[in-house]
C-alpha cells in the first residue's frame, strides 16, 4: 500500500526540514571554504603560479580536520577510518614526488565526503518529512471561547478544538462533534476512520471532514506520533548485527591492505600505483553501506503501521522461520462476549452466580473478565464492589464479595483451591469460566470470542513467504484452543499454559534451532515477547506491557502487517547484502584491478570512487519507494 505523505501543515510554519539552506550549517559553509581554498592553491601551484611551500601549507589545511578526526577515532574507538586512509594516500603522494596528484586528490576526497555527509542528513530528513509533523499550535477552548495555544502550554484535560482539513495537535479522546479522520501518519491506513464521542484519536492525523472537540490525554513527546518519530530517529543506535560485522572487517582489513599496498611497492616501486590503490582500499562504504538502509526500512514500514524499533529486528525478522502466536487478543478479535450462564447449584441463579462473578472480575483487566463485567451491565445487574480481590496468572480471581469467598477462572484454578468439579464443563469454541462461592462449585459462564477478521490469510501468506514452522500458545483450555486452530489450520497448539510455559516453549524451539518470532496481545505474554528473536505486539488493543517488551508493534492490530513487515525487512536485508557486495566490493575490486594494470592514476581513481558511494545511497534510499509485495 502506498501512503500519501500527510498534505501542507497549515498550522506550522517552518521551513521543510529536507531543503538545501537548513543542512548549509557554519560549519559545513566553512568546510566548503576550505575545499575551495586547498583547490585554488593546488591549481596556482601547477600553473607555477605558487612555490610548493605554498601548496604544503594548503595540504596541512586541507587535511587537519581529517587528522584530527581521525585520530580521535583511532585513540578512542581504536579504528582506523577513512580520514586516517585518505592522510596516508595524500602524504604518501606528495612525499613521493606526486604533489600535484596529492593535492587534487585530496580535494576530491574532501568534496566526496561532504556531499555524502549532506545527503545522508538530506535523507534522515526526508525520511521524517515523509511521516509528517504535528501542529505547532492547538485552538483550546475554555469558558466559552477558543484561543490559540502554542503546544507546549497545552495541558493534559485541556479540550482542544480541530476543524475540517487541519491536523489534530495532541492524543486524546473525542468529547463531540463528528469526523472523518486520515489516521495515515499512524497506522497507514489511508481510509479515513469515522470519529464521534468517547472515539480514541491520535496527534498528526488529519481532519479531513467535519469537527471536533477533543479532551488531551497526552501531549508532546508521549504521543504515539512523537514515539514514531523518535523509534525512527534512534533506529540507528540499534545496530544491525550485519552492521557490527561490517565495522569488524573494516578493522582487520585495513593491516591486510597495508601489507599488501608494501608489497606492492617493493615490486613496482611506483608512488602512483600505490596512492590509486589506496583510493580503492578505503573502507569508507563499509560504514555507509548499513545505516541507511536501516532508517530508510523503518520509516518505511512506518508509514504502514508497522513500529520497527532498530535495525536489529529488521534484521532478526528477515531471519525468523517460526512464528509463534498467542490466542486471546492475537487470534481472536478481543471481543469476547457471554454466551451462555449454566447454573449447577440451585441456590444460585442464573443473574446471581453472574452478579457475583462481575464483582469478582471487575478490577481485572483480562478481556474474559471484561466481558463478564459489560455483560452484567447490559442486563442491568448492580455490581457490588469485592472486599478483596486478587488475581491469579493463568487461573482467574479470587474475591471476596458480601464476606463469601468468589473463584471466577478456569478449572485449574478450581481444582487448586480444592473445589469439586460435578461437571466437565467443555464446550466447542467457549471458554468455560468457572464460578464457585464458598468452596462450592456453583456454574459455568460461557465466552466466545470470535476469531480476527484476515487471520486465516494473514497465516496463509506467512507460510506462503517461507515461515516452516506456526505456533499457538494459549493459556486456555484444550478444547477451546483446537477449536480456533481447526479454523486457522494451525497444526501445532498448546494450551492450557502459565505464562512462563509460553517462555518454555519458546526456547526449546530456540534450542531447537528455530528463530522465533512471537506475537502477543501482552495480558499474559509479556516474558515470552521479550524471550522470542522478535517480539511482535498488537498495538490497538495491546497492553502496555506488550508495546514495551516487543520489538516490533503492529499499530491497526492487523495480522497481515506481520508478513508486510517481514516483505520490508527481507527487502532491507538484501539491500544491505547488495550494498555490500556489489556497491563495495565489486567497485573495488575493479578499480583495484585496473589500477595494478596501471590503467588508471589517482585522479580517476579518485572520480570513479565516488560510483559506490553513489550506488550505496541510491540503492538504499530506493526502499522508501520500491514496490515491495505484500506491503
Ligand atoms: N480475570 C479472569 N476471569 C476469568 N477467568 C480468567 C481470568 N483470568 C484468567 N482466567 C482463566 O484462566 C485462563 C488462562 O488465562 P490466560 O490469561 O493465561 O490465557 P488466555 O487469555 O485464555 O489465552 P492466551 O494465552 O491465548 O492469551 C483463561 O482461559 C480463563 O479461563
Ligand atoms: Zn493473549
Amino acid at each position: 500500500m502506498q501512503v500519501q505523505a500527510p498534505t501542507a501543515d497549515k498550522s506550522s510554519s517552518s521551513p521543510p526540514a529536507s531543503s538545501l539552506s537548513v543542512l548549509m550549517t557554519r560549519d559545513r559553509w566553512f568546510e566548503v571554504g576550505r575545499i575551495v581554498l586547498t583547490g585554488l592553491i593546488a591549481l596556482l601551484y601547477w600553473r607555477e603560479m605558487v612555490p610548493l611551500e605554498v601548496l604544503w601549507f594548503a595540504v596541512a589545511v586541507g587535511l587537519y580536520p581529517l587528522v584530527k578526526t581521525g585520530v580521535t577515532a583511532l585513540i578512542h574507538e581504536r579504528k582506523v577510518g577513512t580520514e586516517i586512509f585518505v592522510t596516508i594516500a595524500t602524504l604518501v603522494a606528495v612525499l613521493g614526488g606526486e604533489t600535484v596528484a596529492g593535492a587534487v586528490l585530496m580535494v576530491i576526497i574532501l568534496i566526496a565526503e561532504f556531499i555524502a555527509d549532506l545527503n545522508t542528513d538530506r535523507a534522515r530528513a526526508s525520511i521524517k518529512s515523509l511521516i509528517g509533523s504535528v501542529p505547532q499550535v492547538a485552538l483550546v477552548r475554555a469558558n466559552g471561547s477558543e484561543r490559540s495555544v502554542a503546544i507546549a502550554e497545552v495541558n493534559i484535560g485541556d479540550m482542544v478544538l480541530v476543524r475540517a482539513g487541519e491536523k489534530i495537535p495532541v492524543d486524546g479522546h473525542v468529547r463531540g462533534g463528528n469526523a472523518s479522520v486520515n489516521q495515515a501518519p499512524i497506522t497507514g491506513e489511508s481510509v479515513p476512520q469515522d470519529k464521534t464521542a468517547g472515539d480514541l484519536v491520535f496527534a498528526g492525523t488529519i481532519v479531513e471532514s467535519g469537527a471536533l472537540d477533543i479532551q488531551t490525554d497526552k501531549i508532546g513527546v508521549d504521543t504515539t506520533f512523537s514515539r514514531i518519530i523518535a523509534l525512527v530517529e534512534n533506529a540507528e543506535s540499534q545496530q544491525a548485527p550485519v552492521q557490527k560485522l561490517a565495522d569488524k572487517v573494516a578493522s582487520w582489513l585495513i593491516p591486510v591492505v597495508f601489507v599488501f599496498l608494501i608489497v606492492v611497492y617493493l615490486v613496482t616501486r611506483d608512488v602512483r600505483t600505490i596512492v590509486t590503490l589506496m583510493i580503492f582500499m578505503s573502507p569508507a562504504e563499509l560504514g555507509l553501506a548499513t545505516p541507511l538502509v536501516m532508517i530508510a526500512a523503518i520509516a518505511r514500514a512506518a508509514r504502514n503501521g508497522i513500529l520497527i524499533k532498530g535495525g536489529l529486528y529488521l534484521e532478526s525478522l528477515a531471519k525468523v522461520d517460526t512464528v509463534v502466536f498467542d490466542k486471546t487478543g492475537t487470534l481472536t478479535a478481543n471481543k469476547p462476549e457471554v454466551v451462555r450462564i449454566q447454573s449447577h447449584n440451585a441456590a444460585f441463579s442464573e443473574a446471581q452466580l453472574l452478579r457475583l462473578a462481575a464483582a469478582a472480575d471487575r478490577r481485572s483487566a483480562h478481556p474474559l473478565a471484561k466481558a463478564v463485567v459489560a455483560h452484567a451491565e447490559r442486563t442491568q445487574i448492580v455490581v457490588p464492589e469485592p472486599e478483596k480481590y486478587e488475581q491469579l496468572q493463568g487461573r482467574g480471581v479470587i474475591a471476596t464479595i458480601e464476606s463469601q469467598v468468589v473463584l471466577v477462572g478456569n478449572s485449574a484454578l478450581l481444582r487448586e483451591s480444592g473445589v469439586a468439579l460435578t461437571i466437565a464443563a467443555e464446550s466447542g469454541g467457549q471458554t468455560p469460566v468457572h464460578v464457585a462461592v464458598d468452596g462450592q462449585f456453583v456454574g459455568v459462564i460461557f465466552i466466545a470470542d470470535t476469531l480476527r477478521p484476515g487471520a486465516r490469510e494473514a497465516l496463509a501468506s506467512l507460510k506462503q513467504s517461507g515461515i516452516k514452522r506456526i505456533v499457538m500458545l494459549t493459556g486456555d483450555n484444550a478444547a477451546t484452543a483446537k477449536a480456533v486452530s481447526d479454523e486457522l489450520g494451525i497444526d501445532d497448539v498448546r494450551a492450557d499454559l502459565m505464562p512462563e510455559d509460553k517462555v518454555t516453549a519458546i526456547a526449546e524451539l530456540q534450542k531447537q534451532g528455530h528463530h522465533v518470532a512471537m506475537v502477543g496481545d501482552g495480558i499474559n505474554d509479556a516474558p515470552a515477547l521479550a524471550r522470542a528473536d522478535v517480539g511482535i505486539a498488537m498495538g490497538g488493543g495491546g497492553t502496555q506491557a506488550a508495546l514495551e517488551a516487543a520489538d516490533i508493534v503492529l499499530m491497526t492490530d492487523d495480522l497481515s502487517k506481520i508478513a508486510g513487515a517481514r516483505a520490508i525487512a527481507r527487502r532491507a536485508y538484501r539491500t544491505v547484502q547488495e550494498n555490500l557486495f556489489v556497491g563495495v566490493g565489486v567497485v573495488h575490486v575493479l578499480g583495484i584491478t585496473a589500477a595494478l594494470m596501471g590503467w588508471i592514476g589517482p585522479i580517476e581513481a579518485a572520480v570513479i570512487h565516488l560510483g559506490p558511494d553513489v550506488l550505496v545511497f541510491v540503492n538504499s534510499v530506493k526502499l522508501l519507494r520500491v514496490r515491495i509485495p505484500g506491503v
